[in-house]
């Protein structure tokens, strides 16, 4: 029997909804194993991120290097990544392992506005990182900070959007809609093929860590065999019914509900 597999590269959150927490709970749900290399630890709840503890690049690199060099990976799925230090050591992983399905969340800051990638690791993600991507998510303020271009208004300009962030270098970009105005429209582009993933808008609260638990659900379903359109479908269904049903748990913005999809199944 072969088990599929994703490693998790991204940070701790200690308030269970973001980081490798969601990436974990979203792997078991869709039944893959995760491993993880953590790149930092945040004292973090449903208000936002109180402090951020990194973890040294050498004790990043002894994760990945015991992780890889035992179990391996189908997927590895990169989230907060700190530095450039950390995202040169992700890159010789990457290289070293041969591992050639990637997925790139980039975390640059949380929705509560904290820093999680400095400015030499937002140069560091563009030059090196993108270029050894398989898929790439990011968010609308994300995608503006990496091509310096204005909100979309439209879906003409979102669509023009995600061409510009194929320029990076990535095999496919998704471009999430979640800070969209209007209805959640993703935009999926490869090259050639481009296609719009559309669900309505639902006006909630506890939406804390819909990109990790997206861009996981997409990780996990490509390390079970899925072509990637079919893995970003499944991962929008999955994070659509997480949103619809999410936790009311803390005084701020709670976490989406990682059992939802399966149990709506
Ligand atoms: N209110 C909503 N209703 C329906 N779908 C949504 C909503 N908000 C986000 N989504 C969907 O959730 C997924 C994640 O998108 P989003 O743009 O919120 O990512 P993100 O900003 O990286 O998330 P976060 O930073 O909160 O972890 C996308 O598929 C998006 O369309
Ligand atoms: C460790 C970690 N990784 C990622 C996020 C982004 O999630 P969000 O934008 O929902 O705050 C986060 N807050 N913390």
């Amino acid at each position: 029997m072969t088990i599929p597999k994703i490693l998790s590269v991204a940070g701790s959150d200690s308030g269970g909804g973001a980081g490798i927490q969601a990436d974990i709970k979203t792997s078991q749900e869709l039944g893959v194993f995760s491993t993880t290399a953590i790149t930092a630890l945040t004292a973090q709840n449903t208000m936002g991120v109180q402090e951020v503890f990194p973890v040294s690049t050498e004790f990043l690199k002894a994760q990945l290097e015991a992780v890889l060099s035992d179990i391996g990976t189908d997927v590895l799925k990169t989230g907060m990544l700190v530095s450039e230090g950390h995202i040169q050591v992700v890159c010789d992983a990457i290289d070293t392992y041969s591992i050639k399905r990637v997925v790139v969340d980039p975390v640059i800051a949380s929705t509560s506005g904290s820093d999680l990638l400095n400015e030499a690791g937002v140069k560091a993600l563009k030059e090196m990182l993108l270029p050894r991507t398989t898929i790439f998510t990011p968010n609308i303020p994300e995608a503006l900070r990496l091509t310096e271009t204005h909100e979309p208004v439209t879906v003409a300009d979102l669509k023009k959007l995600a061409v510009q962030l194929y320029q990076f270098g990535p095999t496919i970009v998704v471009l999430k809609g979640g800070h969209f105005n209007g209805d959640a429209v993703d935009v999926f582009y490869d090259g050639s093929r481009l296609e719009l993933l559309t669900e309505e808008r639902m006006q909630r609260t506890n939406t804390h860590g819909t990109g990790c638990t997206f861009a996981s659900a997409i990780a996990a379903e490509l390390a079970k065999g899925s072509i990637p359109f079919e893995a970003v479908k499944l991962a929008k269904a999955f994070i659509t019914e997480a949103i619809r049903y999410g936790l009311p748990i803390g005084k701020g913005n709670g976490p989406t509900n990682h059992a939802a999809y399966k149990q709506s199944r």
